[in-house]
């Protein structure tokens, strides 16, 4: 029976959480959707959905249908993952799916913060922070899907919900849990719905964790999840587990397929280009699924092998991507290129990869999706964030690398 119940909006994102809850001590389990049949058997279960750029209605009913599920096989708290950048759209979708679930759970009050300053996201006095930059400054104002072009949270919430939205800011953070808690209930005493917390260290967060054990329901990025797995030993419900993060073997040949464009991914991609053989599509030349996959196709012949990786990108900087988006709209583009991935990626087990690196949430959601994955057991990680999973059924080894995660050698360092 679930403790932890987590809906997360994307894939790379369910597996960055559930990376965060293994690392802290909770066997955990990532389905691909609200599966079919029984929920597994895990101390945490992270629900991936798809569900952060399609329409704020079928969020909700995706985000709702995945809670009652997780409430149904047992869990005293959810968790809704959302990205550490707060990627979302001027519909939302983090405010809406968050008002549907507090309602459903009869909720006062949730805390919000995507900090996770391992990867250098930090929140304070309110405002986003990626590294030394202010959200909107991090290149996230460029997000093919999700341009982020504000870094003060309590107003990108505030613009997302009715609920009103509050701020507990460091000099209270930094005080404990105790201060939290009191500075929610006063949050709550005066209507707010929502409290941003502001979180600079991992301290910070295991205090927010702490102070969030009776929240029927928490809004965030891994990191919020920290300190929760402590409030579950505590309360003597979960045993000390030792390290649950082994996988099967892996067989077959490696391979990496990107299709994000955020800054970091494109410093990989940049960075692989000179070590192993590296296709870049161009979608603007060729806006066409089928013609990028049988380009792709036609290239990699004789080029795959199990001793290093081939990378095979559509990845581009926010010139052409703003090029094509003006050309077919952004959805269109966007779902074009990832029609095309997932294509791509049938072709590549269909020749024995078997081991396979996927860069982009929404690029990932539609690889995984493509390739029938209903769930992943967490392995190791590769870079903060960032786990090999084994999927099942058919046990493809998949690293599904968050846009702007990993290091500039990840795309290398994945296979060592
Ligand atoms: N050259 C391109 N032009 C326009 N859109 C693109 C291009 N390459 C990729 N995309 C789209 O950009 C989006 C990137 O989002 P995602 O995969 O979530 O990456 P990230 O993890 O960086 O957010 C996807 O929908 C992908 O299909
Ligand atoms: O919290 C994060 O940053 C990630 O877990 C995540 O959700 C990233 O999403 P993408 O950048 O779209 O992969």
């Amino acid at each position: 029976m679930p403790l932890l119940g987590c809906i997360a909006d994307d894939f790379t994102g369910a597996t960055d959480l559930a990376a965060m809850l293994v690392q802290n001590g909770m066997a955990t389990v990532q389905t691909i959707g609200v599966p079919d049949g029984e929920m597994p058997e895990a101390d945490a279960i992270v629900v991936a959905l798809k569900s952060r750029t399609i329409p704020a209605a079928d969020a909700v009913a995706q985000s709702l249908a995945a809670a009652e599920a997780l409430l149904a096989a047992g869990a005293t708290q959810l968790l809704f993952k959302v990205c550490s950048t707060f990627d979302s759209t001027a519909e939302g979708n983090i405010g809406p799916v968050a008002d549907a679930l507090m309602k459903r759970l009869g909720a006062s009050i949730a805390l919000v913060c995507p900090a996770f300053p391992t990867n250098a996201r930090t929140v304070f006095q309110g405002h986003l922070f990626v590294g030394d930059k202010l959200l909107n400054e991090s290149g996230m104002q460029h997000h093919p899907l999700t341009p982020m072009t504000d870094a003060n949270l309590v107003r990108v919430m505030a613009a997302q919900t009715p609920g009103g939205v509050g701020l507990i800011p460091f000099a209270i953070v930094d005080q404990g849990a105790a201060a939290i808690r009191t500075a929610v209930a006063g949050l709550s005493d005066r209507d707010r719905r929502y409290a941003i917390v502001d979180a600079v260290t991992d301290t910070h967060l295991m205090a927010m964790g702490e102070a969030a054990a009776r929240h029927p329901l928490l809004v965030g990025g891994s990191g919020i999840a920290m300190g929760l797995p402590e409030n579950f030993r505590r309360a003597g419900v979960l045993p000390i587990r030792a390290d649950a993060a082994a996988l099967p073997p892996a067989q077959g040949l490696f391979a990496v397929l990107a299709g994000s464009c955020s800054r970091a991914t494109l410093a990989q991609i940049g960075y692989a280009r000179d070590q192993v053989p590296t296709l870049e599509l161009d979608a603007l030349a060729t806006p066409d699924a089928a013609a990028l996959t049988a380009q792709a196709l036609a290239w990699m012949e004789g080029k795959l092998s199990a001793s290093r990786p081939v990378v095979i990108a559509a990845s581009a900087p926010p010139e052409q991507v703003a090029a094509l988006q003006q050309k077919l709209g952004r959805d269109v583009a966007g779902a074009l290129v990832e029609d095309a991935m997932a294509r791509i990626a049938r072709a590549l087990v269909a020749a024995g990869v078997g081991r396979l690196v996927v860069a982009g949430g929404e690029t990932s959601g539609a690889v995984v999706q493509a390739l029938d994955v209903r769930s992943l057991r967490i392995g190791p990680t590769i870079d903060p964030g960032v786990p090999w999973t084994y999927a099942e059924p058919g046990g493809l080894h998949l690293a599904l690398k968050s846009g702007n995660f990993g290091g500039r050698d990840f795309f290398l360092k994945a296979f060592a």
